[in-house]
């Protein structure tokens, strides 16, 4: 045998690799058209599957294409990977709406996954975490403190902070001088001002991605340490680089990315690193900080210190675990974090589209202005309450209309833990669903006139009734981020238009979106900021 391949020539060579080559394509399509459940979909390629024609972002393709061309259920493949893709209201329904963990069919968010195993989010964290007892053990914790009122009443207090930070760089470039023509790249500073906001309700620490972003495009230097600014720049870019590249990291076969990709793939998976180190960093400081206090010394409320002290003899009892007694590690915590500061950026892209959809439709801003007016008065600066947030009722049709027409997340996922039966398919456990809520919130049969920007479909509404609206998922995976991100959305909009007015740069601007990682983005949106006059 041996002797045999030492006398082949090229051309034995050649035919020997087309005959493996061909037999494995011929195998690969008979598996392919021979198997179970066969669904609508593009025919696949063997090893990259359906990427050559859909790429890889799901969201786009999903929510534009595979929906009009294939109907309420058809199938792809990333990969080897088969994925089921469901936009029928009972359908999604069926994925969301169990409450509890022991009658749930839809428990884990993926099947094992060769780039989430790499980034070590399988087994920890919350979002892709396939090991339940800890993920349950997290999320317990998560749900405890991101919806307790301490928690929001104090985060009320920080988004305030930061809205003055932002309107003070602003003037500084000179919104506020009568008249200003100065153009305010709306998606920019949304961006720099929730990624400061979620990283300093995280990790206790002022952030500077702002300040960072203020001295990058003006002349006007702010006098802030050098490493500060660069710190919180890099953090965030890097964060914005990873996150853009997740869908890469997902969706295209380990084969691929450490061959052809490699270069790319190392860095990637370097630049997510990257950002948890600078988080561990962050968390043994906090750590010591905290244990150099008295042990009576009461610690604020924030999510970093409860990580830190959870089952510690500092443990204020604030987060009940049941059984469990152990305290949290620090790497458990610091992907938590990263997860966390990910959630941060779909209320980045939540800022900006909203800002824009009020610009395009004057008479809602004009009523949403006199509805901020009624609860707070006339008042530059107002003092924001808890109770006096959900007093806002035309504000909060305002942002679930915006989340209703612009899904930041279009289309989401979740894998099935036992054999379940779905548009009349039974499929095996760990099959990949994704659902597709852009079709849902914008579908004819569920809403009137759905092209229309009209918060007042949401006015008298209670929520439950409106069914296939879908903005954070729901049941027992329901995003836990959900009371805050409205606090934040609710108290920027309260301070923003109590002290200013806006005014897009050209009438009936068109809302650019660009997809980073499975978010839905404002990539360009100009605005100008003009003071209010009182
Ligand atoms: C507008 C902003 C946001 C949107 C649209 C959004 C949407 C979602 C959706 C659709 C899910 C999947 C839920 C499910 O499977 O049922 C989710 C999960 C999650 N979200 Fe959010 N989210 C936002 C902001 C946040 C924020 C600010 C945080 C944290 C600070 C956060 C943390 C999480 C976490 C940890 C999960 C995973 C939950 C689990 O798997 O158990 N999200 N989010």
């Amino acid at each position: 045998m041996v002797q045999l391949y030492l006398n082949m020539n090229t051309i034995d060579w050649i035919m020997v690799s087309s005959l493996v080559i061909g037999a494995y394509v011929l195998r690969y399509y008979y598996n392919y058209f021979t198997r179970k459940n066969p669904l609508p979909g593009p025919i696949p390629f063997p090893i990259v599957g359906n990427l050559l024609q859909l790429g890889i972002d799901i969201s786009k393709m999903m929510a534009r294409y595979l929906d009009s061309k294939y109907g309420n259920i058809s199938e792809a493949y990333f990969g080897s990977h088969r994925s089921i893709f469901v936009s029928g209201l009972d359908d999604v329904e069926k994925i969301y709406s169990p409450t509890s963990i022991k009658f749930n069919s839809f428990m884990h968010r993926f099947s094992t996954n060769e780039g989430i195993s790499e980034l070590g989010l399988e087994k920890s964290g919350v979002m892709f975490n396939r090991d339940l007892k800890d993920w349950s053990i997290n999320r317990r914790m998560l749900t405890q403190t991101l919806m307790s009122t301490v928690f929001l009443r104090n985060n009320i207090k920080l988004i305030e902070k930061n809205c003055d930070d932002l309107f003070q760089y602003w003037d500084l470039i000179g919104v506020t001088v009568h008249d200003n023509r100065t153009v305010i790249e709306v998606p920019n500073w949304m961006r720099v001002f929730s990624n400061d906001l979620i990283l300093e309700t995280i990790m206790n620490k002022k952030s500077y991605a702002k300040a960072s972003y203020f001295n990058h495009i003006t002349d006007k230097k702010l006098d802030i340490p050098q490493h500060l600014l660069k710190q919180s720049g890099d953090l965030i870019e890097n964060l914005y680089v990873a996150l853009k590249s997740g869908m890469f990291i997902i969706n295209v076969p380990g084969c691929i990315r450490h061959t052809i990709f490699k270069y790319f793939n190392d860095m990637i998976v370097g630049l997510f690193y990257g950002v948890e180190d600078v988080i561990d960093k962050r968390v043994k400081e906090r750590r010591q900080e905290i244990e150099s206090m008295p042990v009576e010394t009461e610690l604020p409320s924030d999510l970093l210190t409860l990580m830190i002290t959870t089952n510690t003899s500092r443990d204020q009892n604030k987060v009940r675990l049941g059984e469990y007694s152990e305290p949290l590690s620090d790497s458990s915590i610091c992907k938590i974090i990263v997860e966390l500061i990910v959630g941060g950026n779909s209320t980045t892209a939540s800022l900006s589209f909203i800002l824009a959809y009020l610009c395009n439709h004057p008479k809602v801003k004009d009523r949403l202005v006199k509805e901020i007016e009624q609860v707070y008065g006339v008042n530059l600066s107002p003092t924001i309450t808890f109770e006096s947030l959900d007093k806002l009722r035309y504000c909060e049709a305002v942002l679930h209309e915006t989340a209703r027409i612009c899904p930041t997340i279009e289309v989401f996922f979740r894998t099935s833990s036992n054999r379940v039966e779905l548009c009349g398919y039974t499929f095996e456990p760990n099959t990949l669903f994704w659902t597709n809520f852009y079709r849902l919130n914008n579908h004819e049969n569920y809403w009137v006139e759905p092209e229309v920007f009209n918060p007042d479909r949401f006015l008298n509404n209670d929520l439950k009734k409106l069914k296939a609206y879908y903005q954070f998922g729901g049941g027992v995976r329901h995003c836990p981020g959900r009371f805050l991100v409205m606090i934040q959305l609710k108290t920027f909009l309260v301070r923003f238009f109590s002290k200013y007015d806006i005014e897009s740069t050209v009438s009936n601007q068109s809302i650019i979106k660009g997809f980073v990682g499975g978010i839905t983005n404002c990539e360009k949106f100009d605005v100008y900021i003009k003071p209010k006059k009182i």
